[in-house]
């Protein structure tokens, strides 16, 4: 892993709109294989982090922005070697032209909403796809069209083209937003083995329950900007929750979880 490039590296970011800065942070490096939670409180910047790394945002001129050691990319070129679980995703595969379950999750491998005659998908990719949407109980989905699915039931199919391709990095908004208690047990679970595997991953939660225990390092944003970065053990407290969120908080270990409660 040491020698692979990270997957972000950043210095002197700012990200504009509305010709108001929502994003300013000095420096940030991700590794490769290394995994870290954000958290921050609505609006603090965690999602323009994720759409800076997929190229949906660009920052002003004069920043440093290298993913995966690249300054310049082919968008769906660096869109293959991820995987994002998003509820901006999600909403773009609800919408017209309809799409069928299977092909959401084999069109991943293109990072494409969908297939196309120039895509030459294999046995290997069905394969693949059809194993994936079965680890996330949702097998029994193939030949619905995603529009027609209950929004836990849609989120089992994108978690499915997120891991199916075996990204290189997962990308995690919110990822259980819409899950029942045992999917999203089963997902975090997933999650763990992947982690295990090396696979770098961001995941943005408002939820410390969903830390996982392989996760070490703990990003917090405010207001755009950087305010803590650090171990788990550190900034994982009552008083750094407080602080962040503005509302009295006390955080307590549970075995490798933590947990977070709100003082009345
Ligand atoms: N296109 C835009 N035009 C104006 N403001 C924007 C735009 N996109 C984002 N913002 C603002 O930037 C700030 C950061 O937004 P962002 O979505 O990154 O927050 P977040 O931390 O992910 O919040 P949440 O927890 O609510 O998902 C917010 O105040 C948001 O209103």
């Amino acid at each position: 892993m040491a020698d692979e490039p990270p997957l972000l590296a950043l210095a002197s970011v700012r990200v504009m709109a509305d010709e108001a800065c929502i994003l300013d942070l000095s420096a940030l490096t991700v590794g490769a294989g290394e995994s870290a939670a954000i958290l921050g409180a609505n609006g603090s910047g965690k999602s323009t982090l994720v759409k800076l790394i997929t190229r949906q945002l660009y920052p002003v001129w004069g920043a440093e922005l290298r993913i995966f050691g690249q300054d310049s990319w082919n968008v769906f070129e660096l869109r293959k070697l991820l995987g994002i679980i998003s509820s901006t995703e999600q909403l773009d595969f609800d919408a017209e032209p309809p799409l069928e379950v299977l092909d959401c999750v084999v069109s991943g491998f293109f990072a494409s909403r969908g297939l196309w005659k120039h895509q030459h998908y294999t046995r290997e990719m069905i394969d693949a796809s059809r194993a994936a949407l079965e680890q996330v109980g949702a097998g029994h989905l193939i030949g619905r069209s995603m529009a027609s699915l209950s929004t836990g039931e849609a989120r089992r199919v994108l978690i499915a083209r997120a891991l199916a391709h075996r990204p290189r990095a997962l990308l995690l908004d919110e990822p259980c937003a819409g899950l029942d208690p045992a999917a999203r047990h089963h997902f975090l679970n997933m999650l763990r083995e992947i982690a295990r595997g090396g696979t770098t991953m961001l995941l943005i939660t408002h939820h410390i329950e969903e830390i996982l225990p392989e996760i070490d390092r703990i990003v917090m944003l405010r207001d755009g900007r950087l305010l803590h970065d650090g171990a788990k053990a550190d900034l994982l407290t009552s008083e750094r929750l407080t602080d962040l969120f503005g509302l009295p908080v006390t955080v307590t270990p549970r075995g490798d979880w933590y947990h977070a409660d709100i003082r009345a």
